[in-house]
């Protein structure tokens, strides 16, 4: 659509203009600190940072109706910049011109509705939002196309030179960050550290395509994290992980797809969300707030974090009701199926703390966040009873359907909301759990045991001797590919009892 099409009351509002004034904000001791350099820790007490616009208040100016009708009519832009993440520019970015925007086809993932039978099995109603169907297969492109726009933002006017982008990764981050650096060619250099034999073949292979430089360690994520963090402090290196507050301003696009795509009416939603590094979860609550704060919502969804046994800070923290009772201790993994959040020590864990607070209270009731705890078993029976029905879930998104279901069982959420998934990445990066279900090899610590009814394997189908077969190094006749193709063919009726 062109710019001479949008309905004149939104016409000055439809192209952003770079506005606000950002800057970082410490939640350790509350110092703020400019925007115009790369910043991942407090400089004065090592504290975590959240961005915050200073001049927020005159977005108040525009009412929240004509903020929605912005964001929808961007969505049709024929303008590169406001395609993904950035047509919600003014609640994301809005200090950095849109000649600095990088977009590789992020966001705009689909709301698929789960059928009749899902539900039912859920006991609720439900939606997945496919976030592997962004150009590296997982949400985290949300959060690198703000980090990696601020990056050419800093090059492009503040003189920023020989960018070396790092980070940590169970395998979507790094894959994420190798795609948004390599467009950059050799002007931006990428090397990624993975926990070694915890991250799939799949997930190994996505770095390694876009040339970065990949490091395998002894350990687990959060030793890697811990490695990353080290870099960070004594080298000019880019860290990449949430940690590094562009990620999290970036994420926040998928709370305002969710209004979005659901007409803005989010008063009756379950957003679920599954807890890994806790970057997410840290964004879907700091982006609903924003849409409320600005009247683009009237009602916040609940949110419910899901976390397994096997890797659950989060949970455990929030067993405790009284707040000021409440201690942190990060937790020693075990093996997950959910191998992308299975992490012990989430570096985002006093975002959350302190957005969960303000999302209470601004919500006036503590059930509007929760955490919920799920099995191995149930994550993999999910995902594979998600994707009988439709759907391409990796194990996280079978995470947030056991976490959904559970919350349905336990009568924490009425069943007359309606769910909306985080399928985190795409089903595909993911596909060795699957195998390891189907072919009943999980390990013994991963606790799973296949259920016969979701089981499947190739049949193959061998020909007699008799019956000549392509497979042989001889050319066939045509009389003889006529009986194979017979023989075939019968064999395939009799198996799917075709009469
Ligand atoms: N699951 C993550 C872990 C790192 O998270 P991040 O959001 O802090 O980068 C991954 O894919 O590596």
């Amino acid at each position: 659509m062109r710019v001479d099409r949008i309905p004149q009351n939104i016409r000055d509002l439809i192209i952003p203009k770079p506005s606000g004034f950002y800057q970082y904000r410490c939640l350790g001791c509350n110092s703020v600190h400019p925007i115009d350099s790369l910043l991942y820790v407090c400089p004065e007490c090592g504290g975590v940072l959240l961005i915050e616009d200073r001049e927020w208040d005159r977005l108040k100016k525009v009412p929240g109706d004509v903020w929605r009708d912005v964001f929808d009519y961007r969505s049709m832009l024929n303008e590169t910049a406001v395609r993904g993440i950035y047509r919600f520019h003014e609640l994301l970015g809005s200090i950095i011109p849109l000649k600095y925007v990088v977009y590789l086809g992020e966001g705009h993932t689909p709301v698929v509705h789960a059928n009749r039978a899902l539900c039912d099995w859920a006991g609720i109603s439900f939606s997945f939002k496919n976030d592997g169907q962004n150009p590296s297969a997982s949400f985290k492109d949300r959060g690198m196309a703000s980090a990696f726009s601020y990056l050419n933002y800093l090059t492009g006017e503040k003189g920023l030179k020989n960018v070396i982008a790092l980070c940590a990764s169970t395998g979507d981050t790094s894959a994420s960050a190798a795609l948004y650096a390599s467009y950059f060619a050799n002007e931006v250099r990428s090397a990624v550290l993975l926990p070694r034999g915890r991250v799939t073949p799949q997930q190994l292979s996505q770095p390694l395509g876009n040339g970065a430089t990949v490091i395998e360690l002894p350990g687990v994520f959060d030793d890697c994290m811990k490695v990353v963090e080290y870099l960070s402090e004594h080298y000019p290196v880019a860290l990449m992980n949430s940690k590094n507050a562009w990620r999290i301003l970036g994420q926040e696009s998928y709370s305002f797809e969710i209004a979005q795509q659901f007409e803005y009416d989010t008063g009756n939603l379950v957003v679920v969300v599954p807890i890994g590094n806790a970057g997410n979860i840290t964004a879907v609550l700091s982006g609903f707030l924003k849409l409320y704060d600005l009247g683009i919502i009237t009602e916040l969804p609940v949110i419910a974090g899901v976390q397994s046994e096997h890797a659950n800070p989060v949970y455990l923290y929030y067993l405790e009701s009284d707040p000021r009772r409440r201690v942190f201790r990060p937790v020693k993994v075990r093996p997950s199926v959910a191998q992308a959040a299975m992490i012990g020590n989430p570096v985002s864990m006093p975002r959350v703390i302190e957005l969960v607070e303000r999302y209470r209270d601004t919500a006036g009731r503590a059930d509007a966040f929760m955490v919920v705890e799920v099995s191995e078993q149930e994550i993999m029976d999910s995902m594979l009873t998600a994707n009988r029905n439709g759907h391409i879930a990796c194990t996280q998104g079978g995470e947030c359907l056991a976490g959904l279901k559970r919350l349905v069982l336990e009568g924490r959420i009425s069943k007359n909301m309606h769910g909306v998934l985080d399928a985190t990445a795409h089903s595909l990066k993911f596909s060795v759990f699957q195998e390891k279900y189907f072919t009943d090899s999980f390990e013994p610590e991963y606790e799973v045991v296949p259920r016969e009814e979701l089981k499947n394997a190739p049949l193959t189908l061998e020909p007699p001797p008799d019956i000549p077969s392509p497979a042989s190094n001889k050319q066939l006749s045509d009389e003889e590919f006529r009986k194979f193709v017979q023989y075939a063919a019968e064999e395939i009726a009799r198996i799917l009892n075709l009469q």
